[in-house]
Protein backbone atom coordinates (compact mmCIF):
# COMPACT_ATOMS: atom_id res chain seq x y z
CA UNK A 1 0.00 0.00 0.00
CA UNK A 2 1.31 3.65 -0.69
CA UNK A 3 1.82 5.47 2.54
CA UNK A 4 3.10 8.96 2.79
CA UNK A 5 6.85 9.73 3.85
CA UNK A 6 6.34 11.28 7.63
CA UNK A 7 4.19 14.14 7.46
CA UNK A 8 2.51 16.50 9.59
CA UNK A 9 -0.77 16.09 10.52
CA UNK A 10 -1.94 19.38 9.12
CA UNK A 11 -0.77 18.12 5.62
CA UNK A 12 -2.27 15.08 5.57
CA UNK A 13 -5.30 15.09 3.25
CA UNK A 14 -8.51 15.69 5.18
CA UNK A 15 -11.24 12.64 5.05
CA UNK A 16 -15.16 13.44 6.26
CA UNK A 17 -16.27 10.82 7.70
CA UNK A 18 -20.24 10.85 8.80
CA UNK A 19 -19.38 10.21 13.01
CA UNK A 20 -17.18 8.55 14.86
CA UNK A 21 -19.15 5.62 16.79
CA UNK A 22 -22.48 5.66 17.50
CA UNK A 23 -24.97 4.12 15.26
CA UNK A 24 -23.63 5.00 11.62
CA UNK A 25 -20.08 6.14 12.94
CA UNK A 26 -16.84 4.63 11.94
CA UNK A 27 -15.30 2.33 15.03
CA UNK A 28 -13.48 3.81 17.55
CA UNK A 29 -10.81 1.42 16.78
CA UNK A 30 -10.09 1.84 13.65
CA UNK A 31 -9.41 5.79 14.42
CA UNK A 32 -5.32 5.62 14.98
CA UNK A 33 -4.76 4.10 11.81
CA UNK A 34 -6.97 6.62 9.44
CA UNK A 35 -5.20 9.18 11.46
CA UNK A 36 -1.95 7.43 10.52
CA UNK A 37 -3.45 8.90 6.73
CA UNK A 38 -5.82 11.80 6.93
CA UNK A 39 -6.76 14.74 9.20
CA UNK A 40 -9.93 12.83 10.09
CA UNK A 41 -13.46 15.51 10.25
CA UNK A 42 -17.18 14.17 10.90
CA UNK A 43 -20.01 15.58 9.59
CA UNK A 44 -20.75 18.02 12.74
CA UNK A 45 -17.57 19.33 12.44
CA UNK A 46 -18.15 20.03 8.43
CA UNK A 47 -21.92 21.43 9.04
CA UNK A 48 -20.76 23.77 11.84
CA UNK A 49 -18.25 25.43 9.62
CA UNK A 50 -19.30 24.47 5.99
CA UNK A 51 -17.41 26.83 4.11
CA UNK A 52 -13.88 26.71 5.20
CA UNK A 53 -13.92 23.11 5.94
CA UNK A 54 -15.76 22.10 2.71
CA UNK A 55 -12.52 23.37 0.54
CA UNK A 56 -10.07 21.01 2.60
CA UNK A 57 -11.94 17.76 2.08
CA UNK A 58 -10.51 15.48 -0.27
CA UNK A 59 -12.09 12.37 0.65
CA UNK A 60 -15.22 10.83 2.10
CA UNK A 61 -15.17 7.31 3.93
CA UNK A 62 -18.99 5.84 4.11
CA UNK A 63 -19.64 3.81 6.68
CA UNK A 64 -23.01 2.27 6.85
CA UNK A 65 -24.28 4.30 3.43
CA UNK A 66 -23.95 7.52 5.72
CA UNK A 67 -23.17 10.23 5.34
CA UNK A 68 -25.79 10.41 2.86
CA UNK A 69 -24.40 11.31 -0.53
CA UNK A 70 -26.53 14.41 -2.67
CA UNK A 71 -26.09 17.27 -4.68
CA UNK A 72 -25.80 19.78 -1.71
CA UNK A 73 -23.04 17.80 -0.42
CA UNK A 74 -20.47 17.47 -3.77
CA UNK A 75 -21.84 21.06 -4.09
CA UNK A 76 -20.06 21.85 -0.47
CA UNK A 77 -17.36 20.01 -1.14
CA UNK A 78 -15.05 21.26 -4.36
CA UNK A 79 -11.79 19.59 -3.92
CA UNK A 80 -13.34 16.17 -3.34
CA UNK A 81 -11.60 13.63 -5.35
CA UNK A 82 -12.58 10.25 -3.95
CA UNK A 83 -15.51 8.29 -2.18
CA UNK A 84 -14.56 5.00 -0.63
CA UNK A 85 -18.05 2.65 0.35
CA UNK A 86 -17.29 0.52 3.43
CA UNK A 87 -19.00 -2.74 1.29
CA UNK A 88 -19.77 -3.92 -1.74
CA UNK A 89 -23.18 -2.65 -2.59
CA UNK A 90 -23.32 0.57 -4.27
CA UNK A 91 -27.10 1.21 -4.46
CA UNK A 92 -27.12 3.75 -1.98
CA UNK A 93 -25.58 6.14 -4.34
CA UNK A 94 -26.28 7.96 -7.51
CA UNK A 95 -22.97 7.09 -9.55
CA UNK A 96 -23.63 8.80 -12.46
CA UNK A 97 -24.40 12.31 -9.97
CA UNK A 98 -21.09 11.72 -8.05
CA UNK A 99 -19.31 10.68 -11.37
CA UNK A 100 -20.73 14.14 -12.79
CA UNK A 101 -18.58 16.20 -10.29
CA UNK A 102 -15.05 14.11 -11.34
CA UNK A 103 -15.01 12.49 -8.00
CA UNK A 104 -13.70 8.78 -8.19
CA UNK A 105 -15.88 5.87 -6.03
CA UNK A 106 -14.68 2.52 -4.58
CA UNK A 107 -15.89 0.23 -2.97
CA UNK A 108 -14.17 -3.29 -0.34
CA UNK A 109 -14.81 -6.12 -2.13
CA UNK A 110 -11.83 -7.82 -1.38
CA UNK A 111 -12.65 -7.25 2.63
CA UNK A 112 -16.32 -8.65 2.59
CA UNK A 113 -16.39 -11.56 0.56
CA UNK A 114 -15.40 -14.25 3.03
CA UNK A 115 -17.50 -13.11 5.63
CA UNK A 116 -20.49 -12.33 4.04
CA UNK A 117 -20.48 -15.89 2.96
CA UNK A 118 -20.04 -16.94 6.05
CA UNK A 119 -23.49 -14.82 7.51
CA UNK A 120 -25.08 -16.93 4.91
CA UNK A 121 -24.05 -19.83 5.48
CA UNK A 122 -24.54 -19.22 9.11
CA UNK A 123 -28.39 -18.42 8.27
CA UNK A 124 -28.53 -21.43 6.45
CA UNK A 125 -27.62 -23.57 8.93
CA UNK A 126 -29.50 -21.74 11.57
CA UNK A 127 -32.75 -22.27 9.77
CA UNK A 128 -32.20 -25.83 8.30
CA UNK A 129 -32.03 -26.55 12.24
CA UNK A 130 -33.93 -24.36 13.56
CA UNK A 131 -31.56 -22.41 16.25
CA UNK A 132 -33.37 -19.61 17.04
CA UNK A 133 -36.70 -21.72 17.85
CA UNK A 134 -34.39 -24.86 19.68
CA UNK A 135 -32.95 -21.74 21.69
CA UNK A 136 -35.97 -20.28 22.95
CA UNK A 137 -37.05 -23.52 23.84
CA UNK A 138 -34.18 -24.40 26.13
CA UNK A 139 -34.27 -21.48 27.94
CA UNK A 140 -37.57 -21.45 28.76
CA UNK A 141 -38.63 -22.40 32.12
CA UNK A 142 -40.23 -25.25 31.28
CA UNK A 143 -37.69 -26.72 28.69
CA UNK A 144 -40.88 -28.76 27.70
CA UNK A 145 -40.71 -29.88 23.64
CA UNK A 146 -42.05 -33.05 21.70
CA UNK A 147 -39.35 -34.32 19.21
CA UNK A 148 -41.24 -33.53 16.20
CA UNK A 149 -41.52 -29.60 17.34
CA UNK A 150 -37.26 -29.48 16.78
CA UNK A 151 -37.03 -31.24 13.65
CA UNK A 152 -35.05 -29.41 11.30
CA UNK A 153 -33.71 -30.19 7.54
CA UNK A 154 -30.79 -32.51 7.07
CA UNK A 155 -28.21 -30.41 4.69
CA UNK A 156 -25.92 -32.85 3.36
CA UNK A 157 -27.62 -34.40 0.35
CA UNK A 158 -29.86 -31.05 -0.06
CA UNK A 159 -29.59 -28.74 -2.69
CA UNK A 160 -28.46 -25.04 -2.85
CA UNK A 161 -29.53 -22.87 -5.47
CA UNK A 162 -27.39 -19.70 -5.09
CA UNK A 163 -28.73 -16.50 -7.25
CA UNK A 164 -25.99 -13.88 -7.98
CA UNK A 165 -22.32 -16.25 -8.33
CA UNK A 166 -20.47 -13.51 -7.81
CA UNK A 167 -16.86 -13.14 -5.55
CA UNK A 168 -19.62 -13.95 -2.11
CA UNK A 169 -21.64 -16.12 -4.16
CA UNK A 170 -18.82 -18.65 -5.10
CA UNK A 171 -17.58 -18.32 -1.76
CA UNK A 172 -20.94 -19.82 -0.50
CA UNK A 173 -20.33 -22.40 -3.15
CA UNK A 174 -17.05 -23.43 -1.88
CA UNK A 175 -18.69 -23.79 1.61
CA UNK A 176 -21.73 -25.41 0.74
CA UNK A 177 -19.83 -28.12 -1.05
CA UNK A 178 -17.71 -28.78 2.48
CA UNK A 179 -21.14 -29.33 3.75
CA UNK A 180 -21.81 -32.25 0.91
CA UNK A 181 -24.97 -30.05 -0.84
CA UNK A 182 -25.64 -30.10 -4.46
CA UNK A 183 -25.15 -26.62 -6.06
CA UNK A 184 -27.28 -24.94 -8.52
CA UNK A 185 -26.31 -21.67 -9.60
CA UNK A 186 -28.18 -18.73 -11.57
CA UNK A 187 -25.44 -15.64 -12.80
CA UNK A 188 -25.92 -13.25 -15.38
CA UNK A 189 -22.58 -14.76 -17.06
CA UNK A 190 -21.63 -18.40 -16.65
CA UNK A 191 -18.85 -19.40 -14.53
CA UNK A 192 -15.53 -21.18 -16.53
CA UNK A 193 -16.38 -24.85 -16.47
CA UNK A 194 -12.92 -25.45 -14.39
CA UNK A 195 -14.57 -22.75 -11.62
CA UNK A 196 -17.67 -24.73 -11.74
CA UNK A 197 -16.20 -28.02 -10.87
CA UNK A 198 -13.70 -26.84 -8.13
CA UNK A 199 -17.15 -26.30 -6.18
CA UNK A 200 -19.33 -28.84 -8.21
CA UNK A 201 -21.80 -26.02 -9.59
CA UNK A 202 -24.59 -26.75 -12.15
CA UNK A 203 -25.19 -23.29 -13.98
CA UNK A 204 -29.08 -22.71 -14.45
CA UNK A 205 -29.84 -20.58 -17.29
CA UNK A 206 -33.45 -19.73 -16.10
CA UNK A 207 -34.04 -18.96 -12.29
CA UNK A 208 -37.02 -20.68 -12.42
CA UNK A 209 -35.82 -24.11 -12.88
CA UNK A 210 -33.04 -23.05 -10.22
CA UNK A 211 -36.52 -21.60 -7.59
CA UNK A 212 -38.35 -25.25 -8.52
CA UNK A 213 -35.06 -27.66 -8.01
CA UNK A 214 -33.71 -26.39 -4.59
CA UNK A 215 -34.47 -27.30 -1.00
CA UNK A 216 -32.65 -23.74 -0.42
CA UNK A 217 -32.38 -20.68 -2.36
CA UNK A 218 -29.42 -17.99 -1.37
CA UNK A 219 -29.82 -14.25 -2.70
CA UNK A 220 -26.68 -12.76 -3.29
CA UNK A 221 -27.38 -10.19 -6.25
CA UNK A 222 -26.93 -6.70 -6.55
CA UNK A 223 -29.97 -4.51 -6.15
CA UNK A 224 -30.55 -2.74 -9.59
CA UNK A 225 -33.39 -1.99 -11.31
CA UNK A 226 -33.70 -5.76 -13.10
CA UNK A 227 -32.90 -7.44 -9.28
CA UNK A 228 -35.35 -5.58 -7.47
CA UNK A 229 -38.41 -7.60 -6.86
CA UNK A 230 -36.48 -9.86 -8.26
CA UNK A 231 -38.26 -12.64 -5.92
CA UNK A 232 -42.47 -12.31 -5.85
CA UNK A 233 -45.32 -14.53 -5.00
CA UNK A 234 -44.86 -16.14 -8.58
CA UNK A 235 -40.75 -17.02 -7.83
CA UNK A 236 -42.14 -17.84 -4.47
CA UNK A 237 -44.39 -20.59 -5.57
CA UNK A 238 -42.62 -21.98 -7.64
CA UNK A 239 -40.55 -22.74 -4.88
CA UNK A 240 -40.99 -26.23 -2.92
CA UNK A 241 -43.00 -26.34 -0.08
CA UNK A 242 -39.95 -27.26 2.05
CA UNK A 243 -37.83 -25.34 0.69
CA UNK A 244 -36.21 -22.14 2.54
CA UNK A 245 -35.26 -18.06 1.32
CA UNK A 246 -32.01 -16.96 2.47
CA UNK A 247 -31.18 -13.42 1.79
CA UNK A 248 -27.76 -11.53 1.93
CA UNK A 249 -28.20 -9.43 -0.46
CA UNK A 250 -30.62 -6.21 0.25
CA UNK A 251 -33.91 -6.06 1.15
CA UNK A 252 -35.77 -5.15 -1.58
CA UNK A 253 -34.54 -7.86 -3.89
CA UNK A 254 -37.63 -9.61 -2.27
CA UNK A 255 -41.42 -8.64 -2.64
CA UNK A 256 -42.07 -8.69 1.26
CA UNK A 257 -45.33 -8.46 1.46
CA UNK A 258 -45.96 -11.78 -1.22
CA UNK A 259 -43.05 -13.60 1.21
CA UNK A 260 -44.75 -12.51 4.38
CA UNK A 261 -47.97 -14.67 2.68
CA UNK A 262 -45.77 -17.30 1.65
CA UNK A 263 -44.36 -17.83 4.83
CA UNK A 264 -47.49 -17.68 6.51
CA UNK A 265 -49.37 -20.02 4.28
CA UNK A 266 -47.26 -23.00 3.90
CA UNK A 267 -45.94 -21.83 0.25
CA UNK A 268 -42.26 -22.05 1.21
CA UNK A 269 -40.92 -23.84 4.76
CA UNK A 270 -38.98 -20.98 5.68
CA UNK A 271 -36.71 -17.87 5.58
CA UNK A 272 -33.79 -16.25 6.52
CA UNK A 273 -33.18 -13.02 5.89
CA UNK A 274 -29.90 -10.94 7.04
CA UNK A 275 -31.42 -7.61 5.06
CA UNK A 276 -34.92 -6.65 4.68
CA UNK A 277 -36.51 -3.07 3.57
CA UNK A 278 -36.61 -1.17 5.32
CA UNK A 279 -33.96 -1.75 7.69
CA UNK A 280 -34.85 -2.28 10.60
CA UNK A 281 -38.51 -3.24 10.29
CA UNK A 282 -41.09 -1.29 11.84
CA UNK A 283 -41.82 -3.11 15.17
CA UNK A 284 -45.01 -4.26 14.01
CA UNK A 285 -43.75 -5.94 11.21
CA UNK A 286 -45.96 -9.32 9.93
CA UNK A 287 -42.26 -11.00 9.58
CA UNK A 288 -41.18 -10.24 12.89
CA UNK A 289 -44.34 -12.52 14.16
CA UNK A 290 -43.33 -15.67 12.36
CA UNK A 291 -42.05 -18.28 14.03
CA UNK A 292 -40.55 -20.18 10.43
CA UNK A 293 -38.45 -16.24 10.11
CA UNK A 294 -34.70 -15.77 11.18
CA UNK A 295 -34.04 -12.11 10.70
CA UNK A 296 -30.54 -10.82 11.74
CA UNK A 297 -29.77 -6.82 11.69
CA UNK A 298 -27.46 -6.96 8.45
CA UNK A 299 -24.70 -9.03 9.75
CA UNK A 300 -22.98 -9.63 6.09
CA UNK A 301 -19.30 -8.24 7.09
CA UNK A 302 -19.60 -7.40 10.61
CA UNK A 303 -16.33 -9.33 12.20
CA UNK A 304 -13.45 -7.29 13.97
CA UNK A 305 -11.04 -8.45 11.51
CA UNK A 306 -12.93 -8.19 8.78
CA UNK A 307 -14.33 -4.38 9.33
CA UNK A 308 -10.68 -3.43 10.00
CA UNK A 309 -9.82 -4.72 6.60
CA UNK A 310 -12.56 -2.66 4.98
CA UNK A 311 -10.74 0.18 6.25
CA UNK A 312 -7.67 -0.78 5.06
CA UNK A 313 -9.21 -1.42 1.55
CA UNK A 314 -10.70 2.10 1.82
CA UNK A 315 -7.90 3.98 3.01
CA UNK A 316 -5.52 1.74 -0.10
CA UNK A 317 -8.42 3.33 -2.59
CA UNK A 318 -8.12 6.85 -1.10
CA UNK A 319 -4.60 7.13 -1.08
CA UNK A 320 -4.25 5.75 -4.59
CA UNK A 321 -7.24 8.48 -6.02
CA UNK A 322 -5.20 11.06 -3.99
CA UNK A 323 -1.97 9.98 -5.89
CA UNK A 324 -3.51 9.86 -9.28
CA UNK A 325 -2.85 6.08 -9.26
CA UNK A 326 -5.50 3.18 -10.40
CA UNK A 327 -7.76 2.78 -7.51
CA UNK A 328 -7.89 -1.57 -6.82
CA UNK A 329 -11.92 -1.20 -6.04
CA UNK A 330 -12.55 1.26 -8.07
CA UNK A 331 -16.55 1.30 -9.12
CA UNK A 332 -17.71 3.50 -12.12
CA UNK A 333 -21.34 4.25 -13.24
CA UNK A 334 -23.12 1.82 -15.50
O1 LIG B 1 -24.12 -5.00 2.70
C1 LIG B 1 -22.95 -5.17 2.62
C2 LIG B 1 -22.17 -4.77 1.49
O2 LIG B 1 -22.70 -4.03 0.63
O3 LIG B 1 -21.00 -5.17 1.40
Amino acid sequence: MWAPACIMEEELPWLLVNEVGGIRGILHSHVPFLKKHFHLITMKEFLENRKDVGKKVQAIYLWWHKPVIDKELLQSLPNLKVIANSGVGMDHLDLNLIASFGVKMANAPRAVSSTTADTGMALLLASARRLVEVHNISISPSMDYCEADILGVKVAGATLGIIGMGRIGYKIAVRAKAFEMNILYHNRTRRKVQEEQAVGATYCKKIDSLLQQADFVMLVVSLTPQTHKLIGKRELELMKPTATLINISRGAVVDQEALVAALQTGVIRAAALDVTAPEPLPRDHALLKLKNVIITPHLGIKTDKATYMITEEAVENILAALNGLPLPSEVLPS
